[in-house]
């Protein structure tokens, strides 16, 4: 091939320069590190840390969140695990860089400057245990991190998965009390699993396309706590007696039906991912400003006499910035509602004096 005498000329400087002593020494030496790249993760968008990102839920949660184009800076911590995680989704061509962060001593630094923690941390249940069951152990890891919120990111908005979550949403307030941080609007319980099903249970009577179906799902998270409002369906339908009974039944054991499904092995961790990652997408859209996010979830409250309830919240740059009514009720929902408050004032009443007693 012959080369025109410009580009010969450049071909020789080049050739010149690859073969310099000084970039054969660095090529033998690789003296380049990750550390020392350009990429600061300092693009726009929303730091978020997820806490127990190890486990069933953590990590497929953490791969949802590292495809979220809102977020610039995930943490990945837990108390086993976590390095490998992060390493794992770290690769993933998407824009949030991704670090991961190893046990108590490492949860400030994974803490430190997050506007949003997603928390699944904590042990799930096994066939024959209520939510309750899972308090002795999952109470004080919910303390401690709060307390490292509290302590690291106070503003930050807190997404609390980890069960009991009728009795966990109470511990982590009355933690951000002690520290002097507590807002109410930004500890929200994450129960959108419970309108996930109610969706695609409901789609499944209806014969209809789930992503079409929208119910409010009130109350708690946890046996009769959960509280489908089937009067208030959209789009608008009817439903028997008979429907209406087995959808309560089905959507207020759907945690069980996958705890009995998976026979020991955990409960459910790939749609509880997909419905926090959900969430937290709405959080951060609330938090970027847009308007009329809405979704169900368990905040402080005064919807009724209890103290936390789950009703529709509208997400907006503070949080939860307005707690819906919980609307007018059948006679069947009233009835619920009485057993629900039953329950629940039970397990808010156990969280708030687990951090006062
Ligand atoms: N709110 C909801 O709708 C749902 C809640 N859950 C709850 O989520 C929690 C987690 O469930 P899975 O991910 O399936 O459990 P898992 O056992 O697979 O994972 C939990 C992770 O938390 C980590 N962990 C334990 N102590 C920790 C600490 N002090 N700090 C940080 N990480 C810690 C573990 O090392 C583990 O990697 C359970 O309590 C479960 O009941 C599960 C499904 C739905
Ligand atoms: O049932 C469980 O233990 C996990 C959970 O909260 C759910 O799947 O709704």
């Amino acid at each position: 091939m012959q080369l025109s005498s410009e580009a010969s000329q450049r071909f020789a400087r080049i050739s010149a320069h690859l073969h310099s002593p000084n970039l054969q020494k660095m090529e033998e030496s690789s003296l380049l590190r990750r550390e020392n790249c350009r990429a600061k993760g300092g693009a726009p968008g929303f730091k978020v840390a997820i806490l127990g990102a190890a486990g069933g839920i953590g990590q497929p949660l953490a791969m949802l969140v590292k495809m979220n184009p809102l977020v610039s800076v995930l943490h990945l911590y837990d108390v086993v695990n976590s390095p490998g995680v992060a390493a794992d989704v770290s690769h993933m061509d998407t824009g949030a860089v991704v670090r991961g962060f190893l046990g108590q001593p490492q949860l400030e630094s994974a803490l430190t400057g997050m506007d949003l923690v997603i928390i699944p941390a904590g042990v799930p249940r096994k066939p024959g245990m209520t939510r309750d069951d899972l308090f002795k152990i999952n109470a004080g890891i919910v303390r401690t991190l709060c307390e490292g919120i509290a302590k690291c990111c106070p503003h930050a908005i807190v997404n609390l998965i980890s069960n009991p979550v009728n009795s966990t949403v109470p511990i982590a307030a009355e933690v951000f009390k002690k520290a002097g941080t507590y807002d109410p609007k930004r500890l929200l319980g994450v129960t959108n699993l419970d309108v996930l099903r109610a969706n695609t249970f409901v789609a499944e009577v209806l014969g209809i396309d789930p992503r079409d179906v929208d119910v409010p799902v009130v109350g708690g998270h946890s046996g009769v706590t959960i509280l489908p409002l089937l009067s208030q369906v959209k789009p608008a339908c009817t439903f028997t007696a008979d429907e209406i009974n087995y959808l309560t039944d089905r959507i207020q054991n759907g945690g069980t039906e996958v705890v009995e499904a998976k026979a020991g092995a955990g409960s459910a961790t790939l749609s509880m991912a997909y419905g926090a990652a959900k969430f937290a997408d709405a959080c951060l859209r609330g938090l970027r400003g847009d308007a009329g996010i809405v979704e169900c979830s368990f905040v402080a409250s005064q919807v009724t006499e209890l103290p936390f309830f789950a009703s529709k919240v509208r997400l907006g740059r503070g949080g939860a910035e307005e707690v819906f009514p919980l609307g007018p009720l059948s006679e069947y929902e009233r009835f619920g509602l009485e057993k629900a408050k039953k329950e629940l004032v039970e397990s808010i009443h156990k969280g708030i004096s687990f951090i006062r007693k």
